[in-house]
Parts: C-alpha cells; sequence; structure tokens
C-alpha cells in the first residue's frame, strides 16, 4: 500500500547563518500518487529528496509518512540514483537480494522473492551471472529490482536514468510507473527532464531556485503509457516551458526590484 507523503513546512540552511537552501515547502502527495520535482540545476530537488529518505533532516519543519515524522532511512522507503551502486563481485540475484538479507530473511526465501522481480524486469536469464557483465541499463533494472524487494511504500528516484541511452531510458519511464501503479507504490521523481516528468509522473511539481520552493504544479492526465508525440503531451510540455518560463521571470523581477531598492537605499544614504 502506497504512503502519504506531508511536506510540513520544510526550511533548510546546511549551515547557521547561511542563506536557505530550501524555504517553506508545503505539500501532500497521496498515497499511490506518482509526482516528478523539476527545477534548475542547484535548486535543492536533491536535497528534498534526500529530507523524503530520512537522509537528511531539515532544519525547519518535517517530512512525514502515514503521518510519522521522518528521522532515519526505512526499508519501507527507498531511493535510487543515477549510477546502480551495486556490488561488483556478486551476481544479478545476490545484488537484488541484498536488502532482503539484511533484513534477515533466508537466502532461499529471498532469492525466491528476487526471481519474480527479475523475471518481470526481464533479467531472470542473467540472474546467476556477475553484475559487472551488464548493460548500464540492465544495472538499473537490478538496483530497480533490490529497491522493490522489499515491499516498499515508496519510491524515490533521483535521476535514475539519466545515464542511459534513449532506448534504455525510454523503456524504464514506461515500465517502473507501471511498477508503481501495480504494485501501489508512492513515486517522487527528481528530473531535470520536462519529458521524463510528464511520462512518469501524475503531478509535476516547479521548484525555484535561491530559495528552493515549490512554485508552480500541473496535473498530468494523460492514458497510460504516454507517448511524447501524442498532442495532450506537447500540449503539457508547452504549459510546463511556460510555467517554468515564468518562475524564471518572476525571479529576474524579483531580483531587479531588490537590487533597485538597494541601490535606491545607498543613494538615499
Ligand atoms: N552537504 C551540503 N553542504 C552545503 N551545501 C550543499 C550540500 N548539499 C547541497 N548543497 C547546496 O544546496 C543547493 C541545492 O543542491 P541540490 O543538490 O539539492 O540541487 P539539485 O536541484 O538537486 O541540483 P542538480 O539538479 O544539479 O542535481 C546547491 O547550491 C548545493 O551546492
Amino acid at each position: 500500500m502506497g504512503a502519504t507523503i506531508s511536506l510540513d513546512y520544510i526550511t533548510h540552511r546546511f549551515s547557521r547563518g547561511a542563506a536557505p537552501t530550501l524555504e517553506k515547502i508545503e505539500n501532500r502527495i497521496e498515497p499511490g500518487e506518482m509526482v516528478a520535482l523539476i527545477g534548475r540545476s542547484g535548486c535543492g530537488k536533491s536535497t528534498l529528496l534526500h529530507m523524503l529518505a530520512g537522509l537528511l533532516i531539515p532544519s525547519e519543519g518535517c517530512v512525514r509518512v502515514n503521518g510519522h515524522q521522518v528521522s532515519r532511512p526505512s526499508a519501507k522507503w527507498n531511493m535510487m540514483f543515477q549510477k546502480a551502486s551495486l556490488y561488483p563481485w556478486m551476481s544479478v540475484r545476490e545484488n537484488a537480494a541484498l536488502g532482503l538479507l539484511f533484513s534477515g530473511m533466508a537466502k532461499t526465501e529471498a532469492f525466491s522473492r528476487v526471481d519474480e522481480l527479475l523475471e518481470m524486469l526481464g533479467l531472470h536469464d542473467k540472474r546467476d551471472v556477475n553484475v559487472q557483465s551488464l548493460s548500464g541499463g540492465q544495472q538499473q533494472r537490478v538496483a530497480l529490482a533490490r529497491s522493490l524487494a522489499t515491499d516498499p511504500e515508496i519510491l524515490l528516484l533521483d535521476e535514475p536514468f539519466s545515464a542511459l541511452d534513449a532506448f534504455t531510458r525510454t523503456a524504464l519511464q514506461e515500465e517502473v510507473p507501471a511498477i508503481c501503479r501495480d504494485l501501489d507504490i508512492t513515486m517522487v521523481i527528481v528530473t531535470h527532464d520536462i519529458d521524463e516528468a510528464i511520462a512518469m509522473a501524475d503531478r509535476v511539481m516547479i521548484m525555484s531556485q535561491n530559495p528552493g520552493r515549490i512554485v508552480g504544479e500541473l496535473d498530468v492526465e494523460l492514458p497510460w503509457p504516454r507517448r511524447h508525440m501524442d498532442a495532450g503531451f506537447q500540449s503539457l510540455r508547452d504549459q510546463l516551458m511556460t510555467q517554468f518560463k515564468d518562475t524564471d521571470d518572476g525571479l529576474a523581477g524579483r531580483k531587479a526590484i531588490t537590487e533597485t531598492t538597494d541601490d535606491d537605499a545607498e543613494n538615499a544614504a
């Protein structure tokens, strides 16, 4: 069952007295919802995702999962990164089963559970090979199998496909939301890529920079699987681009006003 995530008025400074990296972020993600977080490089997307994963605690406010404050990582929410962090001396099956083995599950039971996932992800015939012999896309599928094996309520993805070739990326952009829908997992993906956000999410959140805030949202009400060439897809892409540009224009406008005000103050002095 997917979990509810609440972002309760989150502000974060990396050091005392520094300008906030994130400011007053409030939102609610419903069980089984799939959300994409987009924004310019350095706006704080990964910082926010790390907070959802319990890897970083906000200076103010908190993240709640099903009403409980997140204070540490948990097997109930798994994170996937751009590069699959696999143990190169282990087989596909051993890597995929790691989370289950760490939780104390017997090897035969763990292997039987991951075999189902490897089948689903098209890796069944590779289960005994060393992960080093796999392509980047196949390795990312092993990491996905490992993330799913512990039956998570939440899947957090930090630009997981950006290092992959276009064909593999497109396939995974279709497969991962399908799996999340099947298994009723709440998903949050951080991406730079507007098309990826539309291809994978029910809702796209736009973040501003300095400080990072959620300044826009767009519901993606397109049928699955999403086709990039469809008129509805292209129209949403245009809407997101416009919102993005408005955000930048808004920031540029605010900056100009601040600079003018500062100059006026200096002149007046
Ligand atoms: N541990 C840290 N200590 C100090 N500053 C940090 C730390 N981690 C991140 N930052 C700063 O916080 C800001 C947001 O970083 P973050 O990685 O969250 O951005 P992002 O939107 O994910 O960027 P990208 O899209 O390039 O990955 C950046 O200015 C970054 O330099």
